[in-house]
């Protein structure tokens, strides 16, 4: 069986889809965040912080947060956007994929007005076999152009720092052991996550850039929604679109990530 059904994530609503192999992934329709992921051998693959809200009342922190229309502090709106604090719709569903939906009718009204541009933002979300697909979509659905930026801020599950290495981002093996925040621009090759947790292979089109983030002990500890040395076992590798883009009146922005389970 590989269909999907309802259940709740803490107080929030959310789409659980089954792939082919038994692999699970978990999606509220707050944010259309994916809060985990677990592959067929049982695994976990995604961190969500056991501090985290999970009401609605801010921003999930781990899962998957879509970022859009703004990254970050780059622009005068809402830090990292509007998309990952909105409720979305659940749209096109069946065997191992859900599509959520986003619109300019489903933002609070100081949201809408504050960013006042007709769109469709729409994110796919599949389990496949030892993979995790998204495919996100932008649509300006108005007359004239309007500009944007968007990521997939994917917080990934790993032992501890120590043991993480990422390859692909920079020229060889690049490690983390505290604090790290850094815009890799023109990423164009996999990336490969590997941990004491096995590795997991990162594919991206569209987006152009990645980012990869860990707050390191310092930060970690001024974040209201992260405890102790959850620092030590996440670490983000974002594919993003930093450079805002402009999207012409009925044009479609599509940027697709595909995390692949790595097998040695
Ligand atoms: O705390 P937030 O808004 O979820 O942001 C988390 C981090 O997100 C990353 O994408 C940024 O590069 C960091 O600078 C930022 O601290």
């Amino acid at each position: 069986m590989t269909a999907i059904s309802m259940t709740d994530f803490g107080a929030l609503p959310a789409v659980r889809i089954e792939g082919p192999d038994g692999a699970v992934a978990i999606v509220t329709l707050y944010g259309a965040h994916l809060v985990s992921w677990v592959t067929s051998d049982g695994q976990e693959r995604i961190f969500c912080s056991a501090k985290s809200s999970l009401d609605g009342s801010r921003a999930i922190r781990g899962g998957v947060p879509v970022i859009f229309p703004q990254f970050a502090a780059r622009g005068n709106g809402m830090r990292h956007g509007f998309a990952r604090v909105s409720t979305w719709r659940l749209g096109d569903n069946g065997d191992g994929f859900a599509e959520f939906t986003l619109t300019q009718a489903e933002l609070a009204p100081g949201v809408a007005a504050a960013w006042p541009h007709a769109f469709s933002l729409t994110l796919r979300v599949e389990v496949l076999l030892d993979e995790l697909r998204f495919v996100m979509a932008v649509r300006n659905a108005g007359t004239a152009p309007f500009p944007f930026s968007a990521a997939l801020h994917s917080y990934f599950m790993i032992d501890r720092l120590a043991y993480t290495a990422i390859d692909g981002v920079q020229e060889g093996e690049m490690l983390i052991t505290d604090k790290y925040d850094h815009i890799y621009f023109g990423v164009e090759r996999s990336i490969v996550l590997r941990s004491g947790m096995g590795a997991l292979r990162l594919d991206q089109q569209g987006f152009t850039d990645a980012v990869v983030w860990n707050p390191g002990a310092a930060d970690s500890a001024a974040l209201a929604d992260m405890e102790g040395d959850e620092y030590q076992h996440f670490v983000c590798i974002e594919p993003a679109l930093i450079e805002p883009v402009t999207l012409e009146a009925g044009a479609t922005w599509t940027g697709r990530h595909q995390i692949n389970v790595v097998y040695a």
